[in-house]
């Protein structure tokens, strides 16, 4: 069984956001969706929310899944969901960075290599819309 990694598209005004990791080394300074690791004993959504709170101190409503398994390292796949803000602002708590991306600015950043395809089905899906 691979480890499971919760990511959230979180959409606001049309725009995602995007975040920049700190760490570890090998990572720090790619974008990514804010999530982390499913704990053992929790769901998913509930990992989701979590994170969410942790990471960036807000409330999300979870949405529509985006895409099935993204692979990730050996041993870790990403699930993907999008999302709208419930409650709070979005802070860098754990983070480099914060960036609301418009759809002229998807690409503009340097995703984590996971990240890149997941960011090709997000525009899809939001330029279907
Ligand atoms: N959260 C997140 N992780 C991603 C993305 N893309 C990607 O390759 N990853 C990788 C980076 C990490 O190796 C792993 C997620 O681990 P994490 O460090 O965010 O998880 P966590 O918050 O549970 O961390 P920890 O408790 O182990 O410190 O997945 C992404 O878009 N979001």
């Amino acid at each position: 069984m691979s480890i499971v990694v919760v990511a959230a598209v979180i959409v606001s005004d049309g725009r995602v956001l995007a975040a920049q990791r700190a760490e570890p080394p090998a990572l720090a300074g790619g974008w990514e969706f804010p999530g982390g690791k499913v704990d053992p004993g929790e769901g998913e959504e509930e990992a989701l929310l979590r994170e969410c709170r942790e990471e960036l101190g807000v409330e999300i409503s979870v949405g529509r899944r985006v895409g099935g398994d993204w692979p990730l390292s050996p041993g870790y796949v990403m699930r993907v969901w999008l999302a709208t803000l419930q409650v709070g602002t979005p802070v860098a708590k754990e983070h480099l960075a914060l960036r609301w991306l418009g759809p002229d600015e998807y690409f503009s950043v340097d995703w984590l290599g996971a990240d890149l395809p997941v960011m090709e089905a997000v525009a899809d899906l939001l330029g279907q819309d």
